[in-house]
């Protein structure tokens, strides 16, 4: 049993976390979790339904008032803990992430760290809601704005950050004190548990934070549907997103969204070509394709189009494919067949309309599930991948000549996640960042991603921001006082 190694065995929970308890469905269903290397089954959850998900609320309700009226030092005490107890637990729980998500160990390693900074990032902001004061329209008038915790909240989460998208949210609502009903992937449901046995190990009290796995629809339509619930946190894909907040508008829920990208990589012929391919990789082939910023289009201007393709395709040929467990691999099995199918689809679309194809495309030995790292060239934008998110390591580069034309082609898409371009030329950065439509642009860098920054899109990517001090605000509501005759 690949689990049965863990230096922490407490940390494998099956069962859900709910007021405390640890418990299974009312009907004793179970979903597998399977390990996408090899398809072998290494756990099984409660499959949960809108009953329980309203018990779930019900305990997030009765812990609000508890919570909430913590000083922020003794919340930022618990959640500071809770980052020192994933750190200490650093190994196993990336153990248990590269088992059922598959990335390579190593970045598994690196998200634990990342989802362990978003909850020290929050204890520190816990400490910062602050209000302000507005002179009054008369005299003895004072205005005085404050800020309160919105109360019970329910965050929505995808499978390919299954640590990192959680504490995103619930580091931001406990630290505004707010309360929180937690839905993970069913692909990557034992993450989620992990962290809820040690936020409880930190001093979260019991109903503060509550973990539900099982039925999509009807625990997204218990939480949608819950007038007690006032805000819901979404990371995923639009098409579902956009489902939830159709249905969150009964009860006029607060939301944030963080969707889907089709992220452009623009190569200017001011750039460092070797700086843009060390970017390009990083940001391609991060958990082998499969996040929301990662690059979908590339566009290299002529000039250095054959020079950046000759460096990327010696770079792309150095990729290691394999288990996630085995160290050296650098790009794993993806979640599931419907994924592997769907790179497949996009790289025959393209080749049957006619891009080149300069590196990878065969079936890969290792199985179905597996794919190995292509490079096309000659992409022009009625193929498929220009539009839809491959999610998945197949890097499509498109040529082109002007600054106007890459401009052009870069925002022509209803997403806007993530963007990059690389140039040395400081009045063309400035132009371009300005230009592009995107929540956030990389300039000369691959990777973007920081707890301390504003994370989220424009357009059908999403709405609000997760980190950084706007993070915490998407869990708070306003409320002036207006006193007169004093
Ligand atoms: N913007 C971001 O920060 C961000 C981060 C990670 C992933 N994503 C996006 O997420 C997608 C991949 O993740 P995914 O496949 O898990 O997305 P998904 O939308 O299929 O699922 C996301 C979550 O929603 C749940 N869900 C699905 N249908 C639902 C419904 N009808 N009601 C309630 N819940 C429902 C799923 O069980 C899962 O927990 C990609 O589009 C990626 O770009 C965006
Ligand atoms: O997949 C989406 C994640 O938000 C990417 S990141 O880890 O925040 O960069």
């Amino acid at each position: 049993m690949p689990l049965s190694g863990l230096n922490n065995p407490s940390l494998l929970q099956q069962q859900c976390f709910i007021n405390g308890q640890w418990v299974d469905a009312d009907n004793g269903e179970t979903i597998p979790v399977s390990n996408p290397a090899n398809r072998e089954i290494i756990a099984h959850v409660p499959r949960m339904g809108s009953a329980e998900t309203e018990r779930a609320i019900a305990a997030a309700n009765t812990a609000f008032p508890q919570w909430r009226d913590l000083t922020a030092v003794e919340r930022s005490r618990v959640l500071n803990r809770w980052y020192e107890l994933m750190m200490a637990n650093q190994e196993d729980l990336a153990r248990i992430m590269t088992l059922e998500q598959g990335k390579p160990l190593a970045e598994s390693r690196g998200e634990i760290a990342y989802a362990a900074a978003f909850l020290q990032w929050f204890a520190e902001e816990s400490r910062r809601a602050y209000g302000e004061t507005i002179p009054g329209a008369k005299p003895g008038q004072h205005i005085v704005v404050i800020t309160q915790p919105i109360g019970v909240t329910a965050a929505i989460t995808p499978w390919n950050f299954p640590a990192a998208m959680i504490t995103r949210k619930a580091g931001a609502a406990l630290a505004a004190g707010c309360t929180m009903v937690v839905k993970p992937a069913s692909e990557t449901p034992l993450s989620a548990l992990a962290l809820a046995k040690l936020g409880a190990e930190a001093g979260l009290p019991p109903g503060t934070l509550n973990v539900l796995t099982g039925s999509a629809t009807a625990i997204g339509g218990a939480i949608t549907g819950s007038d007690i619930v006032r805000k819901v946190s979404f990371t995923g894909s639009t098409e579902v997103g956009s489902k939830l907040m159709a249905q969150s508008a009964r009860h006029i829920q607060k939301i944030s969204m963080e969707l889907g990208g089709n992220a452009p990589f623009i190569v200017f012929d001011d750039a460092n070509l070797d700086a843009a391919v060390e970017g390009a990789m990083a940001s391609k082939f991060r958990n082998t394709g499969q996040t929301c910023v990662c690059v979908n289009r590339f566009l290299v201007q002529r000039d250095v189009h054959d020079a950046f393709i000759a460096k990327f395709k010696n770079a792309i040929d150095g990729l290691v494919v394999g288990d996630g467990m085995d160290e050296g691999v650098t790009q794993s099995a993806l979640i599931n067949q419907a994924a592997a199918d769907k790179v497949n689809e996009h790289l025959q679309d393209a080749l049957a309309k006619g891009a080149t194809l300069v590196s990878g495309g065969d079936a890969h030995p290792l199985g179905a599930q597996f794919v190995q790292p292509a490079l096309i060239t000659d992409v022009t934008p009625e193929m498929q991948l220009c539009h839809e998110e491959t999610f998945g390591p197949l890097a499509a580069v498109i040529p082109f000549d002007t600054e106007e034309e890459a401009i052009q082609i870069a925002n022509d898409t209803p997403f806007g996640l993530a963007a990059y371009f690389y140039s040395d030329n400081v009045h063309r950065v400035w132009r371009v960042a300005e230009a592009l439509e995107s929540g956030m642009v990389g300039i000369n860098e691959g990777i973007i991603s920081n707890p301390a920054a504003p994370f989220g899109g424009v357009k059908a990517s999403g709405l609000g921001r997760e980190g950084s001090h706007e993070g915490m605000a998407e869990f708070m509501e306003q409320k002036y006082l207006c006193m007169g005759s004093i």
